[in-house]
């Protein structure tokens, strides 16, 4: 395995990790809708080429090269602007069942931002960072999920349940639309194959059409990362399910720590994302870290995400986690509004 090294922000409190991984979220979002009004555009002959989708930059001026600006503004805020004002009084499958004769026109009606949000302490980060903005399309999101706990939602220890509560239930969905959520099948947890073979149905439907169907891409996958190395319902020791390549769902059984069943998606699903971000906070994290961080070649499953998607992967990490880690951290730059320069 060769050393590579992923962007790694580091933060001094949990709310300043919060605040920027939602802002990282939202920037996420914003280029994902724009990528479908660029998609139909350039299917209508006219060309976005302009507008520089190479968002990873910290520099404003390359997102969206000064001349081009005006033509961004006018052209791609239009038909964007439109699609948003129909957001937030319509919902998805209103705005699903509006007849197009092709996919691209489809796009264009019903632009979407495809995450897979992790459970664990994530959902407590995007509680406190997304909630309070104002600038979430919520209506224009599907949402699934890197794994689940099987055990009834409303468990403790239901990822999809504690999404639910913390996040889902809190939207105001008057004003920003209600996401399409995509969980397990409660029905199915006391069978780990069946519920995985059924939720990789789900995904199936859900990207085919999209992308390629050989694997999903989601615009942005959100991970965590537990003291013990794993990250979705994925472990360190379970070798089968981490050499997995063909399936995009598997079921994990005995796992070590927490409810013992679980579902997770896979290396190359999660590797196959547009973007990928680990949120991780607190002292406890910081040996796995270092281990992370230090000893790639020890073939954690983060290390092998940050090889795999080497270049699309950002971690926003607080010091706690950070302590006695030797890396070199950024400077977190919010960006999303770079995004609003664009008319989004
Ligand atoms: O079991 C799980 O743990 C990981 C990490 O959780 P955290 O609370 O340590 O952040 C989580 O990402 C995953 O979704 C969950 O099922």
């Amino acid at each position: 395995m060769t050393t590579t090294v992923p962007k790694i922000y580091a933060f001094h409190e949990f709310s300043q990790v919060a605040d920027a991984v939602a802002d990282y979220v939202v920037y996420a979002q914003n280029h994902a809708l724009l990528k479908n009004v660029k998609n139909d555009r350039k299917h209508s002959n006219i060309s976005l080429h302009s507008v520089n989708n190479d968002d990873d930059s910290n520099n404003s001026s390359s997102t969206v090269p000064a001349g081009n600006l005006n033509f961004a503004k006018s052209e791609s805020s239009q038909l964007l602007n439109k699609e948003n004002n129909n957001s937030a009084v319509k919902s998805t499958k209103s705005l699903s069942s509006v007849s197009g004769s092709s996919k691209f026109s489809k796009a264009k009606k019903d632009p979407r931002f495809k995450i897979a949000l992790s459970g664990g302490s994530l959902i407590q980060v995007l509680h406190e960072g997304l909630l309070k903005r104002d600038d979430v399309q919520w209506g224009k999101w599907d949402i699934y999920f890197a794994d689940e706990r099987l055990v009834p939602f409303e468990s403790e220890h239901s990822n999809y349940g504690l999404a639910k509560r913390k996040i889902f239930d809190m939207i105001e969905t008057e004003k920003f639309g209600k996401p399409n959520i995509y969980h397990i099948d409660e029905s199915l947890i006391d069978d780990p194959q069946e519920c995985a073979d059924d939720y990789e149905k789900i995904l199936i439907k859900g990207f085919a059409g999209r992308d390629s169907v050989k694997l999903p891409m989601f615009d942005l996958f959100l991970l965590g990362c537990a003291p013990d190395g794993h990250i979705a319902s994925l472990f360190p020791n379970f070798q089968e399910n981490l050499r997995e390549k063909l399936a995009w769902v598997v079921p994990v059984t005995g796992a070590p720590s927490g409810p013992t069943e679980r579902i997770s998606l896979t290396i190359p699903v999660i590797c196959h994302s547009h973007r990928l971000a680990f949120v991780v906070e607190g002292a406890t994290k910081a040996p796995v870290l270092k281990t992370i961080m230090e000893r790639p070649e020890k073939g954690l499953p983060s290390s092998i995400v940050n090889e795999g998607a080497a270049g699309r992967v950002s971690w926003f990490v607080d010091d706690d986690a950070l302590s006695d880690v030797f890396v070199t951290k950024k400077t977190y730059k919010y960006r999303s509004n770079q995004s609003n320069e664009l008319g989004l």
